[in-house]
């Protein structure tokens, strides 16, 4: 077992990102909610807790309360803002509205460095977010290690039971030192040595899916994205031939997508692959159906039914792999409860078929995307395959505005690739979240060599986001979307207007339908 680290979630929109900055100190960490017993988590068996930060006060009436028993763990525990609000309250201390609330930079005074703060002392910048603030510390046992200009109590010790509190965030990086903090807390103060590596993860993951599928076969729906390339490449590594990976080519891929999957995982690393060209079968019955939603659940229950003929054919497949990744498996805390209306329906072979029995192989649920990303380069996979961008399930027909022809669909997978490669060559493809072209089904009057033209319109979407739930359009320059609008309408045939979509999600969303 790795050693680990529990980030006791709050609600905070940090916890994420607090488990990100302890596994770049080479530990493990879990991201677990709120209301976890005391017991559970000593069944981790961790080496410290992270309280995380929260949008609750603790005096509040629903305020979200940890049980007190982790106190007492003789576990170390660092309480970040309501994390640290919340150890103090249940220790005696009181915690009132501060008069001026803190957001943005603020400068930390170390009055003592002790091991939270080794190699750190003077003046700190550190990041506040907090409107709370601790009044009165519980009688003994604590000392103050840092204050800032209004927050005497910034950052606290007690020594007798290994508890640390600081009401500045270290995991966001406008508190540059942050790092620092979070592996003093891991290493000088867990006693942790640092060995979760890919490498190990690599090793551990190849035994234990040895040992879980044994003789059984296991089969996977491969995309082509980056998480079920990862997913495949790793558990090929570790039973060989018993993986069958099926790639559906369901009419609706990017330009030369089919051979380019077919002859990396077949050729280049040899694996099973069935590969099913079902264009035929998606595209009859897309045929005529215009609206979004329509669309989407066509393509999803067709998904289902390729999927289900192909493995039918497989012998004693126990085994169904997913990409899964552990953003995707998080049990996320609703403090206030927002219950996210349902604007589209995503969708992912996930929906397995009811009738097949398989147990779920999901090697890949711990990790983040971008540790995701290191064990496919770990494992041999091009960096034009752990690097690329997401590509939605339903492929290009949520980027064909209305009913999808063969014909349209083409016009649209050529202008994306030129989309794709100019983006490429100008540097930017790795750095933006998307970049893609969308084929409007309405046609422009133009002229091309003194001749009236009559064409369909392409739409450009360049977007910046982490996650895919908030994104913005990217300030692509000029000359680069210049280049772009010319190479699309000389060599695209149908085309002869291109437009740049410049709205933000919320209120648009990334895909256009
Ligand atoms: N054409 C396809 N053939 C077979 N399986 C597919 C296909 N498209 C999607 N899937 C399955 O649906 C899952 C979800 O798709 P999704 O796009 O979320 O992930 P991905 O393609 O593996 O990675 P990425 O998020 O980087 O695109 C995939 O992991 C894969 O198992
Ligand atoms: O696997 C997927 N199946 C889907 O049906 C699907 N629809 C959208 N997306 C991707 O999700 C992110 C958010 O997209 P939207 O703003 O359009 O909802 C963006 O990254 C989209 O590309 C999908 N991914
Ligand atoms: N970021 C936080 O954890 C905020 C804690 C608490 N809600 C406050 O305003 O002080
Ligand atoms: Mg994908």
């Amino acid at each position: 077992m790795s050693e680990t680290i529990v980030v006791l979630d709050f609600g905070s929109q940090y916890s994420q990102l607090i488990a990100r900055r302890i596994r770049e100190c080479r530990v493990y960490s879990k991201i677990m909610p709120y209301y976890t017993s005391a017991e559970a988590i000593r069944a981790e068996n961790p080496k410290g807790i992270i309280l995380s930060g929260g949008p609750a006060s603790v005096y509040s009436e629903h305020a979200p309360k940890c049980d007190p028993a982790i106190f007492e763990l003789g576990i170390p525990v660092l309480g970040i803002c309501y994390g640290l609000q919340l150890m103090i309250h249940t220790l005696g201390g009181e915690i009132t509205r501060g008069h001026a609330r803190e957001y943005g930079k603020a400068m930390l005074k170390i009055v003592k460095s002790g091991n939270l703060f080794l190699g750190l002392d003077g003046e700190i910048q550190v990041w506040m977010s907090h409107g709370d603030k601790v009044a009165k510390m519980p009688a003994g046992g604590f000392e103050i290690l840092g204050s800032s200009g209004n927050t005497e109590f910034c950052a606290v010790h007690m020594p007798e039971r290994n508890l640390y509190g600081i009401q500045f965030h270290p995991e966001v990086v406008h508190t540059p030192q942050g790092k620092t903090i979070i592996g003093n807390f891991c290493k000088n103060i867990c006693k942790c040595v640092g060995d979760w590596t890919m490498e190990s993860f690599i090793e551990q993951q190849v035994r234990e899916i040895r040992a879980k599928v044994g003789s059984a076969n296991v089969i996977l729906g491969l995309s082509g994205g980056v998480d079920s390339s990862v997913a495949a490449a790793l558990i090929h590594k570790a039973i060989g031939k018993q993986l069958n990976c099926i790639f559906v080519n369901n009419g609706l891929l990017r330009k030369n997508e089919a051979e380019r999957v077919r002859n990396l995982f077949g050729r280049a690393f040899d694996m099973k692959l069935i590969y099913v060209d079902a264009t035929e079968r998606f595209l009859a019955r897309l045929a005529g159906v215009e609206e979004p939603e329509k669309k989407r659940k066509i393509i999803g229950n067709e998904f289902v039914q390729v999927f289900d003929d192909a493995s039918a054919q497989i012998e004693q497949a126990e085994f169904l792999a997913q990409g899964t990744t552990y953003p995707d498996v998080i049990e996320s805390v609703p403090i206030d409860g927002n219950p996210a209306a349902m604007i589209k329906s995503h969708h992912n072979v996930g929906g397995l078929p009811k009738e097949m029995k398989f147990q779920l192989l999901e090697p890949l649920s711990r990790l983040f995307k971008d540790e995701v990303r290191e064990v496919g380069r770990q494992l041999g996979l091009p960096e034009d395959v752990v690097m690329r961008q997401p590509f939605p399930g339903p492929g290009l027909a949520v980027r064909h505005l209305g009913a999808v022809s063969q014909k349209t669909l083409d016009i649209l997978r050529d202008a994306d690739e030129i989309v794709v490669e100019e983006i490429k060559k100008a540097g930017l493809y790795y750095s933006i979240w998307q970049t893609f072209a969308v084929f409007l089904p309405i046609r422009t009057v133009g002229v091309m060599g003194d001749e009236r033209t009559y064409d369909y319109v392409i739409a450009l979407r360049a977007v910046e986001s982490t996650d895919g739930m908030t994104a913005d359009w990217v300030q692509l320059p000029y000359d680069l979307l210049g280049r772009i609008s010319s190479r699309i309408i000389n060599e695209v045939n149908g085309v002869n207007r291109v437009v740049y979509d410049i709205t933000s999600k919320p209120p648009g969303t990334i895909e256009w339908e």
